[in-house]
């Protein structure tokens, strides 16, 4: 099973938080993780062009997105990108894959909730299932998801390096997804050998 995190990044917080996402998804043996930064020589002309890489993410079972917060949402360059991945949905060529998100800001609270809530659209509108966080009340030890956001990794940097506790979170969001893609394959990897493939 393959995990890829897409994610842009200036200052380098936002790939603090993606390498703690990959090193808590690992875990499992049987997943490769794959990580991809998007950069201003991606976009050419206003567009994101990048062939190799969207061959990449349709064959990855879960993709996890991520950017800073920039104006209440993703940065230009990860829209570019999430504009281009408008091919891949023509097709629905994402449905049914896991997603999640991770974003940081310098403010405590600078609308992080807003650009996750905009990668859960993105993930959506591709048809794809979101996994968000499972914490209960007894569940913020070391300042895990301090910021109680259920939606995804909110990260506070306001010194542009990512707080431990920001790290924990994200590093507890790869583990979930690759427990969730584990937990999937094992219920429906049984059921899909023995069925004929089902006509979209
Ligand atoms: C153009 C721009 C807009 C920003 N808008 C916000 C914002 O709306 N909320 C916030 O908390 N921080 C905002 N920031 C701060 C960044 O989100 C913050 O510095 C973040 O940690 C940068 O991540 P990076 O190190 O991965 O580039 C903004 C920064 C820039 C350059």
């Amino acid at each position: 099973m393959h995990i890829a995190i897409i994610y842009f990044t200036k200052g380098g917080v936002t790939r603090q938080l993606a390498s703690a996402i990959a090193q808590g998804a690992i875990n499992h043996s049987n997943i490769t993780i794959n990580t991809y930064e998007i950069t201003g020589d991606d976009i050419v002309k206003g567009r994101f062009r990048h062939a190799s890489l969207f061959s990449e993410l349709d064959s990855a079972d879960a993709i996890i997105f991520g950017s800073p917060t920039y104006m209440g949402s993703v940065a230009a360059q990860f829209k570019a990108f999430a504009d281009a991945s408008s091919e891949a949905w023509c097709e629905q060529r994402w449905a049914g894959k896991l997603a999640a998100g991770f974003t940081c800001g310098s403010a405590v609270n600078g609308e992080q909730t807003s650009t996750l809530g905009y990668l859960m659209t993105l993930a959506s509108q591709h048809g794809m299932l979101w996994v968000g966080f499972d914490f209960g009340l007894d569940n913020f030890e070391g300042g895990v998801n301090r910021f109680g956001c259920s939606l995804g990794v909110v990260a506070h940097a306001p010194e542009g390096q990512a707080h431990s506790a920001d790290l924990a979170t994200a590093n507890y969001l790869g583990k979930r997804v690759s427990s969730q893609l584990s937990r999937i394959n094992r219920v429906t990897r049984p059921i899909l050998t023995e069925c004929e493939p089902i006509p979209r």
